[in-house]
């Protein structure tokens, strides 16, 4: 991006000081790179604090707000609210690019989803995408900001844990088209119930274009209902599927071969969910199935990992909920390997549902042919392993607090021999991620 300063005043209607050319943007200070806007946000800790870091590390200017006294000297944005006004020039961006905007949400395959997309449309269109899972109400606005200029397509993730966050981040982006991944119990803690979730995913149609289109999954209930002006088309049906192996899915779909870099039939659903979209904007079918071949995935979902004693680790530590730690169990039942294991981490925002659904899974694991079980978490080790107890040797049943991770990295580093696969999930709260690390250092 390329502002003056008294651009951005002007696209505010905020006063501002000094002069300068802004070309990028950040909201952190330890992140800002020269020519930098830094975004002072209020949250825990107050951004205003870090002005001094921000301009030391070459940022170009700060938008700070009105409730914090600033030195006349420091090149600057005056607003009544960072966010807000972070919020306002992602609009602002997105109507100046203005690039087809595909918008994605769901419970779960958000950010897959995403990442297959953009590598589809690549294959035809100068193509940007949601950095991470930048999904909220701080990270849209980012995502806006930091695409480029000469963008043609905008793959762009949204997320949201309470209703009502969508209908503003469908009116930041303004779809040409939406996609809803799937209705899962992700967040339930705030929702009560599924049906709840699907209606605060729905909220993603309130910024959609008149002539855009919405694309749902054609075996859900709670959103093949939907009555809405845009048009509605379904995905997930007329694939089949060939093989899964260790490292790769394959699928024909209109008669052209897909071999996805992923496991998981799951997976399946979000490369359908993408290929649709390609569809839509007349990608062919064969350029679709090249991207995926090989695309970049955003670590942690799924990733297939191999350490130094060749032992493979499927990390799926960014999150978990019960439809997804049944979706990665019959994936790892599916391959091949001498020996499995799985460490489960307790799936977070669940509330009054929170017993029950990890209670629930026990048949689940047990139904999967593991040779060694590793809990984590008080919602597990309360909820499912009474169970597992039962019907399971307890020699392989291990049991860890949340803050006993550095016994459970000790435990595995000794766990396995080359082939054999150990499965991680947990939600981002239990900091599996950290385990990961350390197996793989
Ligand atoms: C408010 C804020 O600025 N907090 C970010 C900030 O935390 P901190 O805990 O450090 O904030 P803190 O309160 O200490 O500091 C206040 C401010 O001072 C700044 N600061 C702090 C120290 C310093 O030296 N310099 C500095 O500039 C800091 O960047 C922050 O702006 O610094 C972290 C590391 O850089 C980021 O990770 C955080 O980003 C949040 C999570 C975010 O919302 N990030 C956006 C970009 C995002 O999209 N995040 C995604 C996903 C969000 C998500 O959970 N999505 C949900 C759904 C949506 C939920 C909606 N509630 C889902 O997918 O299910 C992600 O982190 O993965
Ligand atoms: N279509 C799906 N159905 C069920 N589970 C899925 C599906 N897609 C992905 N998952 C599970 O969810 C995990 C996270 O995937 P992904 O990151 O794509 O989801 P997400 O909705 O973007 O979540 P986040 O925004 O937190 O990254 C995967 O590793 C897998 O366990
Ligand atoms: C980390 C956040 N995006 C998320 O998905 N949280 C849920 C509760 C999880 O980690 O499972």
């Amino acid at each position: 991006m390329n502002y003056e300063i008294k651009e951005v005043g002007d696209i505010l209607k905020a006063p501002t000081q000094g002069n300068g050319l802004i070309t990028g943007i950040a909201f952190n200070s330890r992140q800002v790179i020269a020519g930098d806007l830094f975004v002072a946000l209020v949250a825990d800790n107050d951004g205003h604090q870090y002005i001094q870091s921000a301009l030391d590390n070459g940022a170009v200017a700060v938008l700070v707000d009105n409730k914090h006294v600033i030195n006349a000297e420091i090149p600057a944005i005056i607003v009544d609210d960072t966010l807000s006004a972070l919020q306002q020039l992602g609009k602002y961006r997105r109507n100046q690019v203005n690039p087809k905007v595909i918008a994605i949400t769901g419970s779960n395959g958000k950010t897959t989803t995403k990442d297959m997309l953009a590598a589809i449309m690549s294959s035809e269109y100068k193509t940007f995408k949601t950095p991470e899972n930048f999904n909220n109400d701080i990270g849209v606005p980012l995502t806006l900001l930091m695409m480029p200029e000469d963008t043609e397509v905008l793959v762009v993730e949204l997320g949201m844990d309470r209703p009502g966050q969508l209908t503003i981040l469908s009116h930041l982006v303004k779809p040409d088209i939406a996609i809803i991944t799937m209705i899962g119990e992700a967040h339930i803690e705030f929702f009560k119930t599924r049906a709840n979730i699907a209606r605060a995913k729905l909220e993603i149609v309130s910024g959609l274009k008149n002539d855009g289109v919405l694309l749902i999954p054609f075996d859900e209930p709670l959103l093949t209902q939907v009555n809405i002006k845009q048009k509605v088309s379904f995905f997930g049906q007329g694939f089949h599927e060939i093989e899964m192996v260790s490292d790769h899915t394959i699928f024909d779909y209109q008669h052209i071969r897909f071999a996805i870099s992923l496991i998981g039939r799951y997976n399946i659903m979000n490369a359908l969910a993408a290929i649709s979209a390609g569809i839509l904007l007349h990608i062919d079918l064969k350029k679709a199935a090249k991207a995926l071949q090989t695309f970049d995935l955003t670590k942690n979902r799924t990733e297939r990992l191999v350490t130094a004693r060749g032992v493979v680790l499927i990390s799926d530590v960014y999150n978990s909920n019960p439809t997804a730690v049944a979706a990665v169990l019959a994936t790892l039942e599916a391959i091949p390997a001498p020996h499995k294991y799985i460490v489960l981490g307790d799936m977070l925002e669940l509330g009054e549902q929170a017993s029950d659904l990890h209670a629930s899974l026990g048949q689940k694991v047990l139904d999967t042919s593991v040779d060694g079980i590793y809990l984590v978490g008080r919602l597990f080790n309360e909820n499912m392993a009474p169970l597992i107890k039962q019907n399971f040797d307890s020699k392989h049943l291990h049991q860890y607090e949340t803050d006993q991770l550095t016994e459970l990295i000790s435990d595995l580093q000794q766990l396995g021999e080359t082939g054999d696969v150990i499965l991680l999930k947990a939600s981002h709260g239990i900091h599996l991620e950290n385990v990961v690390n350390a197996l793989m250092k």
